[in-house]
């Protein structure tokens, strides 16, 4: 099958494949094709830029016609059905608290058995609750542990999921933020969790600077350790309530994230206070079918007018489905 790979003379082969690796972006289903001269490694999405620039000067970007890999046994093969899990670096999260325990074992002992990706299975004992957005766990099997790294776009997230939120779940929202902003912004990530919106902005080199504030200071804990594990420069990592440092930092964002989806309209004055002129606050909802994104841009128009200024809506969109029949949104608005 025709796939985008990235095309290598053999002798550079290897230390391309090993960047593609890190970055988690090598077709692992199809097999590394050749011929006298090149090497082409399959890829399984569009690479970005910067992990494009980690790649040997030679590397450009071809098509190749792959042959698929011999298959191996899935979790599927041996349980007779295909177990919903979400892989968090090497933890595989159960998500269904109703899963009985029995059930749970014979699942945890599968992906154990078939995914050498896999250290740690664990099964939620709650949903997502609390100001700090985190939930309790039970280790079912494996090394016994809650802490994993992460890895997603070349970044590394190095997060505990007992003490602080994180799921992949956003990774091609985060792509898509990165995407709204330009050389020489500033952004205030005014719930950044372990950092990553934050760190992924701070490592394309595009913002001039990243405020990236949380409450939880677990979670704090943590982004400070994957700033530094992400070598990320122009981001200043701050323990804090949101509304508070809002005032420390007011009319300088050309971006504002509010990434508290269940909450963010309690914050809409603070995000205004720190947008600049024609500032663009992106604010995430959990909103009903019926009214996807009327009310919440009235709150927004609310909150501008409070501080004397206008709306302009750039965009609305729904980032996944939530519960049955409410979503999760993202409105794009721009605050004059
Ligand atoms: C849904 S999580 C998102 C974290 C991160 N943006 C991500 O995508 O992983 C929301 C975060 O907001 C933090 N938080 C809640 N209330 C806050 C407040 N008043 N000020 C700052 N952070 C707050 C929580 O601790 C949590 O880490």
């Amino acid at each position: 099958m025709k796939r985008q790979c990235i095309k290598i003379p053999k002798k550079k082969g290897e230390s391309a494949r090993r960047v593609l690796l890190d970055f988690e972006i090598l077709d692992n289903s199809l097999k590394i094709g050749s011929d006298e001269t090149f090497l082409y490694l399959p890829l399984s999405r569009e690479p970005l830029s910067h992990e494009l620039a980690d790649l040997p000067a030679e590397a450009e970007l071809a098509e190749f016609d792959f042959e698929a890999q011999e298959k191996k046994p899935t979790p599927g093969d041996l349980l007779g059905f295909n177990p919903a899990y979400e892989l968090i670096g090497d933890i595989a999260l159960l998500e269904d608290q109703d899963l009985d325990s029995q059930k749970a074992s014979r699942i945890a002992e599968a992906l154990l058995l078939t995914q050498p990706n896999i250290k740690t299975v664990v099964k939620a004992l709650s949903p997502v609750i609390g100001e700090f957005r985190v939930r309790e766990f039970e280790v079912i099997a494996g090394e016994p542990r809650t802490e994993t790294v992460h890895r997603e776009y070349g970044c590394r997230y190095k997060v505990d999921l007992s003490k602080a939120y994180f799921t992949p779940r956003l990774s091609t929202e985060r792509s898509r933020i990165l995407s709204w902003v330009k050389e020489g912004d500033t952004v205030v990530d005014m719930f950044a969790g372990v950092g990553p919106y934050s760190i992924l902005l701070a490592k394309s080199n595009k913002p001039s600077k990243v405020v990236a504030i949380d409450k939880n200071p677990d979670a704090v804990h943590y982004l400070k350790e994957n700033i530094s594990l992400n070598s990320a420069k122009n981001i200043e990592a701050i323990e804090g309530d949101a509304r508070e440092e809002a005032e420390r930092f007011a009319g300088t964002a050309a971006h504002v994230i509010m990434n508290l989806p269940h909450n963010a309209y309690e914050f809409l004055d603070s995000a205004v206070l720190l947008t600049k002129p024609a500032g663009i606050i992106h604010y995430y909802g959990i909103t009903p079918e019926d009214d996807l994104f009327e009310s919440s841009v009235e709150l927004i128009r609310k909150a501008a007018e409070k501080a004397g200024r206008k709306i302009e809506i750039l965009e609305r969109r729904v980032v996944r489905s939530y519960a049955p029949h409410q979503y999760n949104i993202c409105i794009e608005a721009r605050i004059i």
